[in-house]
Formats: structure tokens, C-alpha cells, sequence
């Protein structure tokens, strides 16, 4: 796991450390990553440097590449007399080495390697006009691409893209993580991420936290261990056409390891049995038993009976998932969310995907998606419950103002299904005993590690199918456990 940090804390730690040499440590840095992203024989440099302290920060690794015998072609967007002090004596630093800078796009350049150097933390607009165009001329280069601290475009707190986006093969990023590498449209355009400290001791504070191990894991099995204490689960859902997803859920309860797994089906005509996993008790929605941890949602619909069962649930002190139509009849209805409120805070979980996260907060998808840590703390506040934000760079969030973003997964998940497969994951830890914030961090990053382990398989991206996911969950989370409890 690793530390987030907002830019409203980076500039702190800037001011905090103004007197240090932060701006040439960034720059050597830089050359130094870059020297090992050229292949074996190659020595020509793009560096395209912005008008602020993210093209000092390029003039910097600029001057360092040429005094080691790169060739380096400078293009700068901007004009000496308006650089702020730091950034104007870079550009002076790198004239004095002999170096040479370009206003405009050189019309020929075979370059090896391109070093975006455009704008970092300090872009607060979108990129219009020349700026814009530059950006696609570096995009349009097929190159090994490596950013300066945030690809140029890419808003260092939410990962949306303003206007445009440098697209990178890396990026190297100072002082702490930014959130926006991570989330969103980062991911695509940020590459692999090095950071480096500059020399600065890390923030004692992190602003949120990267999901990107299994950080937590459900207790040792005793030997004399049975069924009854590997926790029941159960699932509410399965409406009529729409079995299926309830049973997704149940299935992958069963196997990321509940002792018992029930699943009560809206649908009168459903089927009495799942005939690939005869270990699932169905029964009908309202005949459930006590189980340890509930689901509720997939597949439900919206019926006078799926109100029911929901209202029921509510009822139940049971942890808590609710899920898909259970979120569309909460965000619609006053007595039920009066219900939930009257819960422990902290029992349930809401993991919505954005079109559902935008309807319980009243608000339209592009309004929240442009905003996902706030929009994830938004739900977890009126509602008071954990909040999982679904998508590229899910992000937990907490009615204590706590937030993370998870790591992993891929564009394999991008198919029907895959949610009822989380919320099965997050009920079946929760059903063994693990609590529940801990299940929903766990799931998430199981959930995507999976994915990543099956496409690494060859079973994905195109193709990948829930069920694949949850069996590959099954052998991930079982490697994970034999790890830890190893001797
Ligand atoms: N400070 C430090 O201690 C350290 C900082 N470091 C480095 O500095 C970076 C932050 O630098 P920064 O704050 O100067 O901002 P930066 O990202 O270069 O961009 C600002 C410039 O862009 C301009 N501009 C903005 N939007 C625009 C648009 N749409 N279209 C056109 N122009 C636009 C904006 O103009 P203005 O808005 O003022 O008109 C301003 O000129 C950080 O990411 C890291 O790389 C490291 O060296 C470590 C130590
Ligand atoms: N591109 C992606 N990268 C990472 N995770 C993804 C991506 N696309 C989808 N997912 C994950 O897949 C799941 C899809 O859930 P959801 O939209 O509810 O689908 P379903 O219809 O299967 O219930 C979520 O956990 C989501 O975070
Ligand atoms: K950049």
C-alpha cells in the first residue's frame, strides 16, 4: 500500500523545503531515469519543456542528458521573461551548456525518446489552442514517453483529462503519489510510475492510500475448523431474466470461501438449483435464514418485492452489501434511507457503479466522475456507509473522510457480471469474520488482481468472463493465504 498525496499538500511540502535544491534534484532525476528508457545504441532526446516549473524541471534533465553525450532537442512553449525564478535559471543553466532551444516544432527529429516536460501540478485549465496542438504532435510520436511528474494535461487530483492529454510510457513523479495517475483516464496516460523524494522525507500525513497489494487477509482456518466457521453468506436479487446475476454472486461467495452460501431468488419461476454449483441453497427471497453477512441487489429489479426484501434487509444486523437496483430503490426512497441511517455506521456497503453513484447523489455521471475521491466521500457521508466507486481506479471512501484507490484490474472487467462477482467477493470475506471495510478493500484489489492474473493467463482482456474472474480470485486469494501463514 502505498501514500496519496492531494497537491494542496505537495505545495506545502514545496514551501515547507523551499531553500532546497528541489528543482535540479527533479531534473537529475529525470535524466537519470531517462538514459535507462533508451535502448542499447540510441542517444537522440525530445524534450519538450512547458512555462512553468514543470519545463525547469525539463531544462534541468535537459542540460544533465547533453553533458552525458545524448543529443537533446529543446522545444520550449513558452517565453524566457515569464518563467517563474527557478524555471528561468534552468533555461539559462541549459544555455550555458551550449544548449540550444526551439520555439517552434522542428520539422524533421529522429528522435529515441521524448521527455514531456509541458505542464505538472500547477495546470489548471484545459489546454486549447497551440498548447493543444502540441500535445497530439507528441502523441502522434511513437516513442517511449516519459512525463515529468503528471502527464501534461492529466489533473494531478482526479486523473481527468483537461482538454488534452500527453500520453506516457512512464512518468516520474515527485515528492508523493498523485491520486490522478491513478484513477480515471490516469492509468492510460500515465505508464509505469517511478517516484522520487527529492530528497525530502516522505509527508508524515497521507492524504489517501494506494490499493495495490492484499494488505489484509481473512484469519488462519483452524484445523478443526467446519462450515459453521467459515461464516454464511447470503444473496438477495435474482428477479425474473435476471437470475443470473444473483447467482454470480452467490457462486463467487462460495468460492472466495463462505462455509454456506444462500441465495433468496425475486423470480417465482426461478430454478430450485444451480446445476454447475449444487452446493448453493436457493430458496425464495423472503426465506432466507440468519446468515453472517447479506448481499442484496443484483439482479433484483425493482418490484414491490424487491422493495420488500430490501426494507427487510435493512432491517437485519447482518454487514451489509447493497448493490446494483438495491442503490436505485435507496436513492428513491425517504423511509429507506431513514432505515439505513438507523443502522451502525460502518455495517453497510454501497458499491455503485457511476451511473448509480450519480443517482444517489442526485447529480449527473460526468459531474461525478469529474470529481471520483470527492464524489466516493460525498456518498459515503449521506449515506453513512463505506462507499465503493466503481471503475477504472475504483476508490473506497469512508464516512470518516478516509480514501483509497485501487491498483488493480483491467479493461477484462468492462463486461456483464463483474460486479456481482465483487459484491460475492466482499460477502464472503465479510462472512468469514474479516470487518467489512477491510472485506471491500480486500475484494477490490482481489477482485482486479484476478482480472490481471487471468489476461496474464491469456483469458483477456477481449473474452474475460465473470466466472473466469471469480475462479481466478479463488486461486489468488488461496496463494495469498498459504504465503502468509507459511511456517
Ligand atoms: N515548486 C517546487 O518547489 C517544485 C516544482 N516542481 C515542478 O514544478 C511543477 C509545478 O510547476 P508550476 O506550479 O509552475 O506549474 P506547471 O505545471 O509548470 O504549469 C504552470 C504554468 O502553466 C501555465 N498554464 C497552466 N494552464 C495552462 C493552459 N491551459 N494553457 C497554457 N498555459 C497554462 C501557467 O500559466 P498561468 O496559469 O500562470 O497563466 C504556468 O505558467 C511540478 O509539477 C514539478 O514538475 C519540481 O521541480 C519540484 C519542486
Ligand atoms: N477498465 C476497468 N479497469 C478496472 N476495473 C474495471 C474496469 N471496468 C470495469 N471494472 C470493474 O468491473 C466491475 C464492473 O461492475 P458493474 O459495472 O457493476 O458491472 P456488472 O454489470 O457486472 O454488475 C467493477 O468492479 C469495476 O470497477
Ligand atoms: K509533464
Amino acid at each position: 500500500m502505498q501514500a496519496l498525496y492531494l497537491t494542496s499538500s505537495l505545495r506545502k511540502l514545496e514551501q515547507q523545503y523551499a531553500s532546497e535544491p528541489l528543482m535540479e534534484r527533479a531534473g537529475h532525476a529525470v535524466a537519470t531515469l531517462a538514459r535507462t528508457l533508451l535502448a542499447e545504441g540510441h542517444n537522440r532526446i525530445l524534450v519538450v519543456a512547458g512555462p512553468g516549473n514543470n519545463g525547469g524541471d525539463a531544462f534541468v534533465a535537459a542540460r544533465y542528458l547533453k553533458a552525458w553525450w545524448h543529443e537533446v532537442t529543446v522545444v520550449f512553449a513558452g517565453q524566457r521573461a515569464s518563467l517563474p525564478p527557478d524555471a528561468a535559471h534552468a533555461y539559462d543553466g541549459w544555455l550555458e551548456c551550449g544548449g540550444e532551444v526551439l520555439n517552434t516544432w522542428p520539422e524533421t527529429g529522429a528522435w529515441q525518446l521524448a521527455i514531456d516536460g509541458l505542464f505538472g501540478i500547477g495546470l489548471q485549465r484545459p489546454l486549447t489552442g497551440e498548447m493543444a496542438d502540441l500535445v497530439a504532435r507528441i502523441n502522434a510520436l511513437s516513442l517511449p514517453m516519459l512525463a515529468i511528474d503528471i502527464p501534461s494535461g492529466l489533473a494531478a487530483d482526479t486523473g481527468v483529462i483537461l482538454g488534452t492529454a500527453v500520453r506516457a510510457t512512464h512518468t516520474i513523479t515527485f515528492l508523493g503519489r498523485k491520486p490522478g495517475l491513478y484513477t480515471l483516464d490516469g492509468p492510460d496516460h500515465a505508464g509505469k510510475v517511478h517516484v522520487d523524494l527529492l530528497g525530502l522525507p516522505p509527508l508524515p500525513e497521507a492524504d489517501g492510500t494506494l490499493l495495490d497489494a492484499p494488505f489484509t487477509l481473512p484469519a488462519r482456518r483452524r484445523l478443526n475448523s467446519h462450515k459453521g466457521s467459515n461464516g454464511s453468506a447470503g444473496v438477495i436479487g435474482g428477479a425474473a431474466s435476471m437470475t443470473g446475476a444473483a447467482l454470480l454472486t452467490a457462486r463467487a461467495a462460495l468460492l472466495l470461501g463462505a462455509g454456506r452460501v444462500y441465495a433468496g431468488l425475486l423470480d417465482p419461476a426461478a430454478p430450485a438449483l444451480d446445476a454447475d454449483y449444487p452446493e448453493l441453497m436457493l430458496r425464495d427471497a423472503d426465506q432466507l435464514p440468519t446468515v453472517h453477512a447479506l448481499a442484496v441487489g443484483p439482479g433484483m429489479g425493482r418490484s414491490p418485492q424487491a422493495y420488500a426484501a430490501l426494507q427487510q434487509a435493512l432491517a437485519n444486523p447482518a454487514p451489509l452489501v447493497l448493490d446494483a437496483d438495491a442503490l436505485n430503490l435507496l436513492a428513491a426512497d425517504a423511509d429507506l434511507q431513514h432505515r439505513l441511517a438507523e443502522r451502525a455506521s460502518g455495517s453497510v456497503v454501497i458499491t455503485p457503479h457511476p451511473g448509480e453513484a450519480a443517482t444517489l447523489l442526485a447529480t449527473d455521471t460526468a459531474s461525478l466522475q469529474a470529481d471520483r475521491i470527492a464524489s466516493a466521500l460525498a456518498l459515503a457521508e449521506r449515506y453513512q456507509a463505506i462507499a465503493l466507486l466503481k471503475g477504472c481506479g475504483t476508490v473506497v471512501a469512508t464516512p470518516d473522510g478516509r480514501w483509497w484507490i485501487n491498483a488493480s484490474g483491467n479493461p477484462g472487467l468492462g463486461s456483464a457480471g463483474m460486479g456481482d462477482t465483487l459484491t460475492g467477493i466482499i460477502v464472503a470475506l465479510a462472512a468469514q469474520s474479516l470487518p467489512l471495510l477491510e472485506s471491500t478493500l480486500l475484494a477490490a484489489y482481489l477482485h482486479g488482481a484476478a482480472a490481471d492474473a487471468a489476461v496474464a493467463h491469456g483469458q483477456g482482456p477481449v473474452g474475460l468472463t465473470a466466472t473466469e474472474v471469480m475462479l481466478s480470485a479463488r486461486r489468488l486469494l488461496n496463494r495469498w493465504l498459504s504465503t502468509a501463514h507459511a511456517g
